[in-house]
């Protein structure tokens, strides 16, 4: 293809509509996201390099404010001018003119004409309830962490962080305190964080889809045996998916988290059981007790410690469900490398790959029965049983 062949499909791809073909062939779409969004990296000039690293945090600061007074809801509803806009948000015109500026620069809204604007997709997904969330927990919980990476790491050493109150967490919000113990005792932002933990995987691939639940619950139960303990299990709605799927389902489905984590939430057929997954388990032979997004929230050895509690209190059919990413030995997606570097400037956590589960659940004494990847960035099922069971 001649360069100005390539140059007339990128330049309809950027002018056109997307097709709906594309639009609703997801793998399709995908492929051509990652290839236009690596080429235009491979494009970029060192001119244009520093000037998008530079400015970065302002896409995230902008998307909050726009979220605060609900300008993209205001333009995904309807077109609009910047003078409308200013009267049903409240913010001063000439303010409003130049968020608005920047955000068509960037493809969060498109400018029509002069003071004239339209909705993007992007203004749409900003307004999302939930990525909204997600927007502030990054602006209020995270982004101080990220940005503290370079002077935490050269006050601590260029190594991996082993302790959840040594990270750039405390340096980014100037605390002693670990994240949770941080959100629990009202800093931060603990409904964003816990609003966007339940929203955050909204449209992505569903375990319960891939996974068969029902090889290691006994639907005919008719015991008060538990048949399903989410442990941490934030918010409850993988609880809820459970109960959805099985509405027949006999046993008992308990959603176990911190007190203040539980307090608001009642789920139909879901028992609340306030656990701190680093004391022993209260709830003791279920047939299933499963994590998600748990275990990458802490280095080994306090992994070490929710993993012994619960091999402690498991029966000799239970099973540990362990939901996380598992990282390919190379070409890891953006998402989930991105995802490893929240973690560590967190908490001091991380992703892991297959021989890092393998290594931790050994050490926890336990073993993995079985893998099941259920997206194609590596979110995954991995079957734990205590290492003395014979198969
Ligand atoms: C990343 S969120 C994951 C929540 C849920 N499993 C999910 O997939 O959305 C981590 C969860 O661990 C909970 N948590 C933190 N420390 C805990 C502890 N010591 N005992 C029990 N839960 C805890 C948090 O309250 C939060 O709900």
């Amino acid at each position: 293809m001649s360069d100005n062949e390539i140059l007339s499909v990128f330049e309809k791809l950027a002018a056109d509509p997307v097709s709906d073909d594309i639009k609703s062939d997801e793998a399709t779409r995908k492929r051509l996201y990652e290839a236009a969004r690596t080429a235009m990296l491979k494009l970029e000039s060192p001119w244009e390099t520093v000037q998008r690293l530079s400015y970065l945090p302002q896409q995230l600061a902008v998307a909050q404010l726009g979220n605060q007074i609900k300008l993209w809801a205001h333009l995904t509803a309807q077109p609009s001018t910047t003078h409308a806009l200013a009267a049903s948000t409240g913010a001063d015109a000439s303010f409003l003119r130049r968020i608005l500026r920047y955000a068509a620069s960037q493809r969060m809204v498109e400018e029509v004409d002069e003071d004239s604007w339209r909705a993007t997709n992007i203004t749409a997904s900003m307004a999302v309830p939930g990525n909204e969330q997600g927007i502030i927990h990054a602006a209020e919980n995270c982004a101080r962490p990220y940005l503290a990476l370079p002077a935490y790491s050269q006050n601590a050493g260029y190594h991996d962080p082993s302790d959840s109150f040594h990270v750039p967490f405390q340096v980014g919000h100037g605390t002693k305190q670990n994240l949770f113990q941080w959100l629990g005792s009202g800093h931060g932002n603990f409904e964003a964080f816990n609003r966007y933990m339940r929203a955050q995987r909204l449209g992505a691939p569903v375990w319960l889809d891939k996974f068969r639940l029902e090889e290691y619950c006994d639907l005919d139960s008719k015991t008060e045996r538990c048949e399903f303990v989410d442990v941490g299990g934030g918010q409850g709605h993988q609880c809820e998916g459970v109960v959805a799927k099985f509405p027949q389902l006999k046993g008992r489905v308990i959603l176990q988290d911190l007190a203040p984590v539980l307090a608001k939430v009642l789920i139909p057929g879901v028992e609340n059981k306030v656990q701190d997954f680093f004391q022993p388990q209260a709830v003791t032979g279920a047939k299933v007790y499963y994590l998600r997004m748990i275990l990458h929230d802490w280095p080994n050895a306090q992994c070490e410690v929710i993993l012994k509690n619960l091999v402690a209190g498991m029966s000799k059919d239970g099973v540990l469900l362990i939901d996380e990413l598992v990282l390919p030995r190379t070409g890891a997606h953006w998402y989930v490398t991105q995802m490893d570097i929240a973690m560590m400037c967190m908490l001091s956590a991380r992703e892991r790959s297959l021989g890092e589960w393998e290594a931790l659940l050994s050490a926890s004494g336990l073993k993995m029965n079985k893998l099941v990847k259920y997206s194609e960035v590596g979110d995954s099922i991995i079957v734990a049983v205590p290492e003395s069971r014979s198969v």
